[in-house]
């Protein structure tokens, strides 16, 4: 599916309004990381991702030792950042707060 790149104005002013995560790759990823205080939380969190994931058909990249978790969010098929990493990580932040 053809999606659109963010360019860097867009981009920038995006991520100002999600101050956690902030810009890698040279601008073509967004990453978060999040502390839980124990496996079972980080996981129920991870889960809970999955499923998002799964309805908008937008996957993360992510890490995971015992209570923490990495998110890199980018599009692949856009091979950028692009309005669906914007859309995911606001979601990801909804549930946490
Ligand atoms: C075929 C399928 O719709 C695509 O491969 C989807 C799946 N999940 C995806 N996830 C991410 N992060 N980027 C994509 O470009 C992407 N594309």
């Amino acid at each position: 599916m053809a999606v659109e790149q963010l360019s860097e104005e867009e981009r920038d002013s995006w991520l100002r309004a999600l101050p956690k995560w902030l810009s890698c790759r040279d601008g073509a990823a967004i990453e978060r990381k999040f502390e839980f205080s124990d496996f079972s939380e980080a996981f129920s969190f991870m889960t809970r991702v999955a499923m998002i994931a799964e309805t908008r058909d937008h996957h993360p990249e992510w890490f995971n030792v015992y209570n923490r978790v990495e998110i890199t969010l980018t599009t692949h098929d856009a091979g950028g950042l692009s309005l669906r990493d914007v859309k995911m990580a606001r979601k990801i932040d909804a549930l946490l707060a």
